[in-house]
């Protein structure tokens, strides 16, 4: 059972009516509470093959097969962008909310569940604070519980942590961590850190440009709770860093 396969996926964007490709026979798969890391050279089609994923763009080739159900809006998907995208006229508490705007649920089980997820993220003071009064990374902290009141079985993340400063954003890494071991979501991560990815993924999937597409995959069979010191994973960023690169750069 595989919570998303992605099936020989490509896609071309129109570029001064020329097609253009942009991914090209894109497949790997992500299991049940995998948390699968993209790391890749800007314009890869990173972000583009997150979009598709998702379902918000659907001219493409292949096959996108979540949980066993081919229909993109089937399936309940979550996405956590690198901006937080929290509506700056509603309360955070309310910005949440908004993931039950297509269930059926009452109010109060709608509150419970409010403060359920923000209290997962760690802002349970802040149910009626507006997003200005937040800091970056409690802002995006509540853009990940808005996803997450979405119950989603796969959590999109393109870039969540890109904007914040590095002691933050490996604060953010842990809770991000600590969030999954109690939830158990698949999570696909997009990002430009070689570290982020090593140190949250099961699976780094490394990309290269024009057109985007696969070139190398490695596996992080280390033990959680991960020890960023450990010179394992530092043996492995570079031997992804060059990957990366091109082996000629660093040779
Ligand atoms: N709507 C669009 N129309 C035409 N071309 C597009 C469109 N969206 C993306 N592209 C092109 O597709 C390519 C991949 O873009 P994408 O944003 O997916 O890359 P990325 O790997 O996420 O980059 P970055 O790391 O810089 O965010 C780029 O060359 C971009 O110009």
């Amino acid at each position: 059972m595989t919570a998303l396969a992605i099936e020989h996926v490509s896609k071309s964007y129109a570029l001064n009516g020329v097609q253009r490709p942009v991914l090209n026979d894109i497949s790997f798969d992500v299991a049940p509470n995998e948390i699968v890391s993209i790391v890749g050279a800007s314009g890869c089609g990173k972000s583009t093959l997150l979009r598709l994923i998702v379902g918000l763009d659907e001219d493409y080739r292949g096959s996108i097969i979540q949980g066993g159900v081919s229909d993109t809006k089937a399936a309940k998907v979550g996405m956590v962008f690198q901006d937080h995208r929290l509506y700056p006229w509603l309360t955070v508490g309310a910005n949440v909310d908004l993931a039950f705007d297509a269930s059926n649920l009452r109010k109060p089980e709608r509150l419970a569940r409010v403060h359920h997820y923000l209290q997962l993220v760690g802002l349970s003071d802040y149910e009626k604070a507006y997003p200005k009064q937040l800091s970056g990374g409690m802002a995006q902290r509540a853009a990940i519980a808005r996803a997450l009141a979405q119950e989603p079985d796969i959590l999109l993340m393109d870039e969540p942590f890109g904007a914040l400063d590095s002691i933050l954003r490996m604060r953010l890494q842990d809770e991000l961590l600590s969030i999954w071991e109690k939830n158990r979501v698949s999570i696909v991560i997009v990002t430009h850190d070689v570290e982020e990815a090593l140190y949250l993924g099961n699976r780094v999937i490394v990309m290269e440009p024009d057109p985007g597409r696969i070139r190398d995959v490695f596996e992080i069979e280390l033990a959680r709770p991960r020890d960023r010191a450990d010179p394992r994973l530092a043996a492995l960023k570079q031997r992804c860093l060059a990957t990366l690169v091109g082996r000629e750069a660093l040779s």
